[in-house]
């Protein structure tokens, strides 16, 4: 069995960044919207991201345009990018004809009050070009809202890409892992681990880290 991965989202500090590098967190996520209380630009500098010494940087991008993400995966030296927002496939396909095959993309699929058809179409409607797709729970917000969805859509679709769980992953609910017929490549945890928008509690995400071994250990 593949050992099952963790991205710790919404970073802003150094420190703590550098501390979830050393509990070999697998991917570091920066968040570049503005309107979000976890927006990265308002604490670290492009160059200080590019600083970071880590090969899964990933950034969060919302509805922003090609050219921006490409200036900004760039300059922050990303390793992975994540389209959070309404991005359609052509929007995909020109991202990834400029930014060549060595930077990932992960697709956000927002999970509101879709039927399991609907949600089928829009997986099968993705791109083969992207790498991975992230569900996550729809809100006005895009994400970092902490509200789960209801995991059991998952079991009535086929999911051709591996795929991040998200959406108000916690300590709570990771138990109902062991539901899915079609285990997740990697959780995301963002608020539910969270002093403070962007401020994380360590304590708590190194107990996660924990719980998910002997979790995946027992599926
Ligand atoms: O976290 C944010 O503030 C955010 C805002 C807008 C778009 C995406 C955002 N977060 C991206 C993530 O990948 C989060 O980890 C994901 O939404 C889950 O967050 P949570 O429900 O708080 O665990």
């Amino acid at each position: 069995m593949t050992q099952l991965k963790l991205k710790v989202c919404g970073l802003t500090k150094l420190d703590q960044i550098q501390e979830l590098i050393n509990l070999d967190v697998d991917f570091l996520g920066f968040i570049f919207y503005e309107k979000s209380p976890r927006y990265v630009l308002d604490h670290l500098s492009l160059k200080q991201i590019s600083e970071i010494n880590h090969q899964r940087k990933v950034g969060v991008f919302v509805n922003e345009s090609v050219k921006g993400i490409v200036e900004v995966a760039s300059e922050a030296q990303l390793d992975i990018i994540q389209l959070h927002g309404n991005e359609d496939d052509k929007f995909i396909l020109r991202l990834r004809e400029i930014i060549g095959e060595n930077i990932k993309i992960i697709k956000v699929i927002r999970i509101g009050n879709q039927t399991p058809d609907e949600l089928q179409k829009t997986i099968n409607h993705q791109p083969s070009t992207i790498d991975y797709i992230l569900f996550d729970t729809d809100s006005k917000a895009f994400g970092g809202t902490g509200k789960t969805f209801d995991w059991n859509i998952l079991n009535e679709i086929e999911i051709p890409f591996p795929y991040f769980l998200s959406g108000g992953i916690s300590t709570e609910n990771i138990h109902q892992l062991s539901t899915l017929n079609y285990q997740p490549f990697s959780l995301d945890i963002n608020s539910k681990f969270e002093i403070e928008p962007g401020k994380k509690d360590l304590e708590k995400v190194k107990e996660f880290l924990l719980l998910i071994k002997n979790e995946t250990s027992s599926i």
